[in-house]
């Protein structure tokens, strides 16, 4: 019997396809054995209407990724696509080439051209094996910075209720070092235990795979094997040729296994990329409008405000800062100062009544231009692990070195900063660690200054300092706060003495108003605190 070289090609192609569809005829049972037996092999087949689902909905929510990457790498993915074209050319050519030769050679024929041809072929195929990457890589930079940009403002985007926390400070305190050791290590335990039953599982599978490929490339080497001994048209280059095409055409799923299992750890890794994508982020309204870059008053209209559904933290609070005036909002500890601040900067919306900046809700402000036009000087200060004359340059970043350093004068830090070797490139650590608070504090209000913000918000701003420090730079913040519409949050009532206004502010309402003096003589809740105070 003669048996053509096209057809052990064609056999051993079809033979896959038949043999997958064979097993999809069997009985459930048997199905179900076969696949505990062989490690689940078809997993791929039973759940590819999941994975095909998955795949669909990531391909249309990263659709504005991929467009993107089409539109700034058209060329180098039309590249990929050629090199990987002219790459199976090659590996087709390469075998047919080898065949010739061996064939030639058997008949005592020297065939140098074909070899170099062989020669040439291999080195145009290194070449374009390293313009793919090439190309490859460059699309891949693109997709990358395109995804990691998206993921890097996206958390900028998300509401205030996200924040980390930085406990490592916490534990040192508490010397819970080993308790946290511990728990850490739990942690890593779970994790690799289950690393480690997804890589027994991935090995099963492989091996399964790896075992029926070479049951079937055997057979049909022997079968081959048979034809060429047989004495038909079967000739020593066809046998080459034959085994050098099945390795080639089995090789992709040899590493099926592999390849299934690093598609489904990339579908979990995007399914987490988009659960983060998902999470609510700060919306402005279609018709949101900037702020003015005039000076208007600032008003709160009954605003009711409760960090969750049982309690108010604010119950109508009602009161209007004209433009230019400086106020002061004091209170008991908890009574809801620092959330006046930030329902005024939208990082949470009131949920009764309105606030509004020269006539208008800042619910139609842009958040943007609303918080571009604030100078804020809290009580918790976010330093970056930069140097200080960064830190202070935050505030304005096109700023010159003289306006660094008047900034840095005004706020009483310029002398300090002068005391370091390395002057203004003096590094402050993670959190700003290497600076104290009332340093830290300083650093903060020259950038404050240096933003020169319509608005002022300072809240404790000199709860750190010592009375010369605060003495030295009070004159300052007033100066800072004079020509603007300010407003002060403050414990210690002598810093704000000398406002215009004072609030006061207990169980959620303003119950008194009006300025130091006046409150005074009231003789009621500013008294009774400006009393305890100077006790
Ligand atoms: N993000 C939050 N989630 C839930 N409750 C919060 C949140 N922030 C503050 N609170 C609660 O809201 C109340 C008011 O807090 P706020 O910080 O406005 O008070 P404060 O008057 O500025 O206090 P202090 O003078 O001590 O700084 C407190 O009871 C506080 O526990």
């Amino acid at each position: 019997m003669s048996i053509s070289i096209e057809t052990w090609v064609f056999g051993s192609i079809a033979s896959v396809p038949i043999i997958t569809f064979f097993f999809q005829l069997i009985g459930d049972e048997k199905k179900a054995r076969f696949q505990r037996f062989w490690g689940k092999i078809f997993d791929l087949w039973s759940s590819r209407k999941n994975i095909s689902i998955a795949a669909r909905g990531y391909y249309s929510k990263s659709k504005f990724i991929l467009e993107d990457v089409w539109t700034k790498s058209k060329i180098d993915i039309i590249l990929v696509f050629i090199f990987v074209l002219l790459g199976r050319v090659i590996n087709f050519a390469l075998p047919v080439c080898n065949k010739i030769i061996v064939d030639e050679v058997v008949q005592k024929n020297f065939c140098w051209p074909l070899i170099i041809l062989v020669f040439l072929l291999k080195i145009v195929d290194t070449a374009r094996d390293q313009l793919c990457w090439r190309s490859y890589w460059k699309i891949e930079k693109i997709l990358c910075k395109k995804v990691e940009k998206k993921l890097f403002n996206h958390s900028h985007g998300l509401k205030w209720e996200s924040d980390s926390i930085n406990n490592h400070q916490t534990v040192k305190y508490f010397a819970a070092e080993k308790h946290e050791s511990e728990r850490y290590g739990k942690y890593v335990d779970e994790l690799k235990n289950r690393d480690f039953a997804a890589d027994v599982y991935g090995l099963k599978m492989t091996f399964s795979q790896r075992s029926i490929i070479d049951v079937f490339t055997s057979i049909a080497t022997l079968l081959a094997a048979y034809a060429a001994f047989s004495g038909n048209d079967f000739t020593a280059g066809d046998f080459i040729l034959f085994t050098t095409y099945l390795v080639q055409l089995y090789n992709p799923f040899y590493n099926l296994g592999y390849a299934y299992r690093e598609f489904k750890k990339a579908l979990v890794d995007m399914k987490q990329m988009f659960e983060f994508l998902d999470e609510e982020v700060e919306q402005d309204d279609e018709d949101a409008q900037d702020l003015p870059e005039i000076q208007c008053s600032i008003t709160f209209n009954k605003v009711k405000f409760g960090y969750g559904e049982e309690k108010l933290i604010l119950d109508g609070v009602d009161f209007t800062i004209n433009a230019g005036e400086t106020v002061a909002l004091v209170g008991p500890s908890g009574s809801g100062k620092s959330t006046i601040y930030r329902l005024l900067l939208r990082f949470f919306e009131v949920q009764e009544g309105s606030i509004e900046i020269g006539g208008m809700n800042i619910r139609k402000i842009s958040r943007k231009s609303l918080r571009k036009h604030f100078g804020i000087v809290s009580q918790d200060i976010e330093l970056f692990n930069d140097t200080i004359e960064y830190n202070i340059r935050y505030g304005d970043l096109e700023a010159s070195q003289e306006q660094v350093e008047e900034a840095s004068k005004a706020a009483a830090i310029h002398d300090f900063i002068m005391s370091h070797s390395d002057g203004y490139n003096t590094q402050v650590g993670q959190k700003g660690i290497k600076l104290s608070g009332g340093e830290k504090q300083r650093v903060s209000i020259a950038r404050a200054i240096l933003k020169k913000p319509q608005y002022i918000l300072l809240d404790e701003a000199t709860s750190a300092l010592d009375n010369q420090t605060e003495k030295a730079i009070q004159d300052n913040l007033n100066e800072l706060c004079k020509s603007r519409t300010s407003l002060i949050i403050a414990h210690r009532l002598t810093t704000v003495t000398h406002v215009d206004r004072i609030f006061v502010l207990e169980k959620g309402k303003i119950v008194e108003s009006g300025n130091h003096k006046e409150l005074l003589e009231m003789k009621g809740v500013y008294y009774n605190m400006w009393e305890q105070h100077n006790k």
